[in-house]
């Protein structure tokens, strides 16, 4: 691994935290994981619009073409949603879903019953939230998101 640090900087860092940088340094092979929300993009209203930050995507990638380095964001989000979001390059492996998902053929594979309580409850909760004034569903291949982030707290409870 390859740190891009001068010795000034070096010396400022805390102690325990560079003798444990010195150990990841050295390990054989390295996983870098990391979350996407409120990690690597900062958290907006709204959940279609959350992008990542360009020193985070930088980082990201000087971290993937690093020899005998594995870099991996695993979010809640799909993974089709987290591919069209971050747009990462392919060298850095996208986890949606909470950790469920490594590919998008993930939802064909989806047993029928399980889409089918999917989808009972992505109505119920619809029907929940209607009418509630900023109140966002999100639908995933195994979840539903319900976004109370925008509206009043009146309607948030
Ligand atoms: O595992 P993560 O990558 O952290 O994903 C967790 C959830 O993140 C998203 O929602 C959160 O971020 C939105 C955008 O900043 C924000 O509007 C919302 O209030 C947050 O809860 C995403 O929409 C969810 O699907 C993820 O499960």
């Amino acid at each position: 691994m390859v740190l891009d640090l001068d010795q000034r900087t070096l010396r400022e860092i805390d102690p325990d935290l560079r003798r444990a940088i010195g150990r990841i340094a050295r390990v054989p092979n390295l996983l870098i994981a990391c979350d996407y929300d409120g990690t690597i993009a900062p958290i907006v209203l709204d959940p279609t619009k959350a992008v990542p930050l360009a020193e985070s995507v930088a980082a990201i990638r000087a971290l993937a073409a690093l020899p005998q380095t594995t870099v991996a964001v695993i979010s809640g989000r799909a993974l089709r949603d987290l591919a069209a979001l971050s747009r990462l390059p392919s060298e850095v492996h996208l986890v949606g879903s909470h950790g469920s998902e490594f590919d998008i053929g993930f939802v064909e594979r989806l047993a029928p019953e399980l889409v089918e309580v999917r989808t009972r409850l992505q109505n119920a909760v619809r029907q929940i939230i209607e009418n509630q004034t900023g109140v966002r569903l999100e639908s995933k291949p195994a979840s539903v998101a319900v976004h109370v982030r925008g509206p009043s707290r009146t309607s948030a409870h």
